[in-house]
């Protein structure tokens, strides 16, 4: 049976309604898609508290955590993976990359022209349709 993951990501926007995208690297697992930042979730903790850490370690900026945005579940060829999205500010220091290959800001509406992990889109979708 496949294993089912529960992750978290977050949809970090700035005052001029971009969101903070980051490309996987290719020693990542889907790699070479692009993501809402942010990882799994860990024993004992809540969603916001898996997404600040994540965001914490991969970006090394602190986040607030805002609205439920998503939850979808989306099955890979080798695992299914549970995604909650949820909206997100910066509220200390500038993300930094330090294992994705890229990241960058981009309009709601310009979203969908990235090539999304799977289980991303319905998220994506949601916020082009929001402003
Ligand atoms: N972070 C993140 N992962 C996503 C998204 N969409 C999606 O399908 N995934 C998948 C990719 C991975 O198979 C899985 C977990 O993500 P991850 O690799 O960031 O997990 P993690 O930071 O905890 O890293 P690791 O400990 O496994 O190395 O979720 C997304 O928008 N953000
Ligand atoms: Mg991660």
């Amino acid at each position: 049976m496949k294993k089912t993951v529960h992750v978290v990501g977050a949809i970090i926007e700035n005052e001029e309604n971009e969101v903070f995208c980051a490309l996987r690297s290719p020693e990542m697992s889907l790699a070479n898609y692009w993501e809402f930042p942010g990882g799994k979730i860990e024993a004992g903790e809540t969603p916001q508290q898996a997404l600040e850490r994540e965001i914490n370690e991969e970006f090394s900026c602190k986040i607030e955590v805002g609205q439920k945005v998503e939850d979808t579940t989306y099955e890979y060829e080798k695992v299914i993976v549970r995604l909650e999205t949820y909206m997100a500010k910066i509220i200390h220091g500038v993300p930094t990359i330090s294992e994705h290959a890229d990241a960058k800001w981009v309009q709601r509406q310009n979203l969908s022209q990235l090539d999304f992990a799977p289980a991303d889109i319905p998220a994506v979708e949601k916020l082009a349709n929001q402003k």
